[in-house]
């Protein structure tokens, strides 16, 4: 098994940030992949011992191409979260202005946070699409684009300008990166931690999504992201991914998990690790450890 951690590059890219903030960006040597698909396939086959991924950003929403590529392999987990705060600049080679900008590359994602500031500023200007905001930065060096819409870091990388800096339209962005890896141990429970699943529910039964939320409520567990994706089998085929506030090892949420199993059709479980904001859930007093104990102790005496 190579030592490598790999990550959704090139160097430059939000995802290269959050590997450097992390141990494991000082344990392993950091390797770029040129897709997201393309770093969890490398995992996958062994070629990396760990990927980095961009999963969900405040102000877009949850990445595609990474839910897409976590279902192609049952062994690959979740084992650790880490939060980035995405600032963009627009960059172009030294002697550009913003009048001759009329291409302007970058990520999706990073073109939709700054929607509002290219509508005002370059509103004839075509967008094109790259697999990331520093691939984007490396080909406006090479000279494929005008501009490209960055970080800072892709712009000293590449040698780059900033024709416009902090371009966002919102302040305090944050991108939550995952860290996954092959055949992991769920990590022990910190107190403040989250599950990430995929229920695929019977579908056309009327009722089947509340009873999936009430697998949570009853059980006290608050969930921080519900989100319907296709499956691909067809229209009206979803699954539904979902960020619970609750570890596997708490009562809770192993009764929820048996609840789920027993009322959909299939049940995917991504990993139980810390949250990286270490905000703890307020348990209600019903749904504790203590609270399960006693009522397993009442059943056994009966
Ligand atoms: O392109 C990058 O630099 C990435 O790390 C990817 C990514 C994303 O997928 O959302 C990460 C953070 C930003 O929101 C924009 C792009």
């Amino acid at each position: 098994m190579s030592s490598r951690v790999a990550y959704l590059g090139p160097a430059g890219t939000f995802t290269e940030q959050a590997v450097r903030q992390w141990d494991v960006g000082r344990a392993h040597e950091a390797w770029p992949a040129p897709t997201v698909p393309a770093a969890i396939a490398a995992l996958r086959e062994g070629d990396a011992e760990a990927a980095v991924v961009p999963f969900e950003n405040s102000v877009e929403g949850s990445v595609p191409a990474t839910l897409q590529a976590l279902l192609e392999d049952a062994r690959v987990r979740i084992c650790e979260e880490i939060l980035v705060e995405v600032q963009f600049d627009l960059l172009s080679r030294g002697s550009t202005t913003l009048g001759q900008v009329d291409v302007v590359a970058t990520h999706p994602h990073a073109a939709a946070q700054t929607r509002d500031w290219l509508a005002q500023h370059l509103p004839r200007a075509e967008l094109v699409q790259e697999s990331s905001t520093a691939r984007a930065a490396q080909a406006v060096a090479e000279g494929r684009y005008d501009a490209a819409i960055a970080s800072p870091e892709a712009g000293a990388a590449y040698g780059l300008t900033p024709l416009a800096r902090r371009i966002a339209d919102r302040d305090g962005a944050l991108t939550r990166f995952v860290l996954l890896r092959r055949d992991a141990p769920v990590p022990p429970s910190t107190g403040a931690d989250r599950t990430t699943l995929v229920a695929l529910i019977w579908q056309n039964r009327p009722g089947a999504l509340l009873e999936l939320l009430e697998q949570f409520a009853v059980r006290g567990i608050d969930l921080t992201r519900l989100e319907s994706r296709p499956t691909g089998e067809g229209l009206g085929e979803y699954c539904f991914w979902i960020d619970a506030d609750a570890h596997l090892s708490e009562a809770r949420m192993s009764e929820a998990l048996l609840g789920l199993r027993r009322t959909c059709r299939d049940v995917r479980f991504l990993g139980s690790y810390p949250r990286a904001d270490g905000r703890v859930p307020a348990v209600p007093v019903h749904a504790d450890e203590q609270a399960y104990r006693e009522a397993r102790e009442w059943l056994e005496s009966l």
